[in-house]
């Protein structure tokens, strides 16, 4: 499925002129000619060492830092090797590597490199997208997040080191699957994963605006990685404590506009900056009354806040983000983008109810003959969903769950969309997701691991290596095409 962007002024500051970019699933761009990239060595920007707590104890991370502190801080293109070119997309190629000379007393790892071509990407105006995405990589460090170990220029072409996924992606996994279908438990592990990826985005104040299968990788251990930010939007989130009265049914109405919140009122808005969940705390002390709530700040300043009969929950949802730019994908895109009438977070929880949906059904629920079509479906035709069997009185009833919560992720009203007022508190709380276990998800068995089926296929891991020919062949700018659907 083809990403797209169109008049996106709002987003950045450069103009950009309407566009279609070819269909990602073809291989359009030529291998970008490596033997051309020169060997002019730039230091890596900031310092990717002292912030990613969640790679502390990888092989790949720990090589990149001893690789950094032997070559004084400067690691540049000479220091890998290519292997194989693994990927294409719009803006740029992604290559398999190695760190040239293994680092000694560590295993020899894969890394993923994104090749970006600036000039090429400056002539067609998509340079800021490149700048965007390096801009949110560097500053991510999630587990089902890439983690940039390094970034440097050579010669005109940009380069980001980050984690190898040898899973491929959710699309080809789903083609795997019997009648093309992912089952409902494999799509909950998924849509779980994503959902807590888009949820850290959001508190760092990225709307990703790019979910599908597609941008879904599966790493080594089976468990998720969301890939490709150069269609994402960052703007400033204010985190809020949100008080809202305890309400037995877990599922919101979905005409209900009140949704019980309590947050406008200036008490319960306490003025943060954008944090992490890690440093920034609930907890009621000893000689704390019940009825009252200390939040620690990054300060470790503390505030308290009287939470009575209501409880509490911590929002960071960009909920003011505001653009009016025409961005994603056809299939995959909310009313509110399609209309132009300004678009926030909203739309990845759209976005998460057709990703749901093409996991379960094998096909998106608006898709029309051609892009014009789905793009009227997505506006005016009501949601609908196919007739499957199920084999048991259970997996009935977790289709049915199943298919109210995707009915409340496509509201087509964004206001009225579960998850646009308290973010993912909302929908991590829908009956569909009971029982997950949301801060030990990364130990949960993921329904495929692909190191394992390497083990079974008996299939050898060391890829080919590039011809010289593919090596050699002529970096292309492809045929542009537009299309205004
Ligand atoms: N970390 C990774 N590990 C393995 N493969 C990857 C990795 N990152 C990207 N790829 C592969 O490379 C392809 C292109 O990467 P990516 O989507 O980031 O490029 P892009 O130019 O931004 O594409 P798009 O047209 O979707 O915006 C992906 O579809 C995926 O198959």
């Amino acid at each position: 499925m083809t990403s797209i962007i169109k008049d996106d002024q709002s987003d950045y500051e450069s103009s950009c002129s309407s566009i279609t970019v070819p269909d990602s699933s073809r291989s359009w761009m030529s291998n970008a000619s490596l033997s051309s990239f020169g060997s002019r060595r730039c230091s890596v920007s900031g310092d990717f060492s002292s912030h990613k707590p969640h790679k502390a104890n990888q092989a790949g991370w720990e090589a990149i830092k001893r690789l950094r502190a032997q070559k004084g801080g400067i690691v540049s293109l000479d220091h890998f090797k290519i292997l194989k070119r693994v990927g294409s997309g719009d803006i740029g190629n992604v290559y398999l590597c190695q760190i040239r000379n293994p680092v000694v007393g560590l295993p020899s790892c894969y890394y993923a490199m994104k090749v970006v071509d600036r000039e090429a990407l400056a002539i067609r105006k998509k340079l800021q997208r490149a700048e965007m995405e390096k801009e949110i990589l560097s500053g991510l460090d999630h587990p089902f997040l890439p983690t940039l170990y390094a970034e440097f220029d050579a010669s005109h072409y940009s380069c980001l080191v980050m984690e190898f996924c040898p899973g491929g992606d959710l699309h080809a996994a789903r083609q795997r699957q019997p009648a093309k279908c992912f089952s409902i438990t494999s799509a909950k592990f998924y849509a779980a994963e994503t959902l807590l990826a888009l949820e850290y985005l959001h508190m760092m104040g990225i709307v990703y605006r790019d979910l599908k299968p597609e941008n879904v990788l599966v790493r080594e251990d089976g468990h998720i990685m969301l890939s490709d930010f150069d269609l994402s939007l960052k703007c400033d989130v204010v985190p809020k404590l949100v008080r809202s009265r305890p309400n037995p049914s877990t599922q919101i109405d979905q005409d209900d506009d009140d949704h019980d919140l309590k947050c406008s009122t200036p008490s319960c808005v306490i003025p943060i900056q954008p944090v992490l969940t890690s440093c920034f705390s609930m907890r009621r002390t000893k000689n704390t009354p019940r009825t009252t709530t200390i939040i620690v700040n990054a300060d470790n300043k503390e505030y308290t806040s009287d939470v009575k009969e209501y409880t509490t929950e911590l929002v960071a949802e960009p909920l003011n983000a505001r653009s009016k730019s025409f961005v994603g994908t056809h299939e995959y895109l909310a009313p509110e983008v399609i209309s132009g009438q300004g678009h926030g977070g909203a739309v990845d929880w759209w976005t998460l109810g057709v990703f749901l949906y093409e996991l379960l059904y094998g096909i998106t629920p608006f898709k029309g003959e051609n892009n014009e079509k789905t793009l009227i479906n997505i506006l005016k035709k009501p949601l609908s969903f196919p007739r499957i069997g199920v084999s048991s009185s259970k997996e009935y009833e977790e289709m049915v769950k199943v298919q109210d919560l995707i009915a409340r992720l496509l509201v087509k009203n964004p206001k009225k969309r579960i998850g646009s007022l308290k973010g993912s508190n909302e929908i991590k709380k829908h009956e569909f997701f009971k029982g997950v276990n949301w801060a030990l998800i990364r130990s949960v068995r993921p329904p495929e691991v692909p190191s394992e089926m390497m083990k079974l296929r008996n299939k050898v891991v060391v890829p080919k290596l590039m011809s010289k020919k593919e090596r050699d062949a002529p970096f292309q700018i492809p045929n542009h095409h537009f299309d205004y659907f």
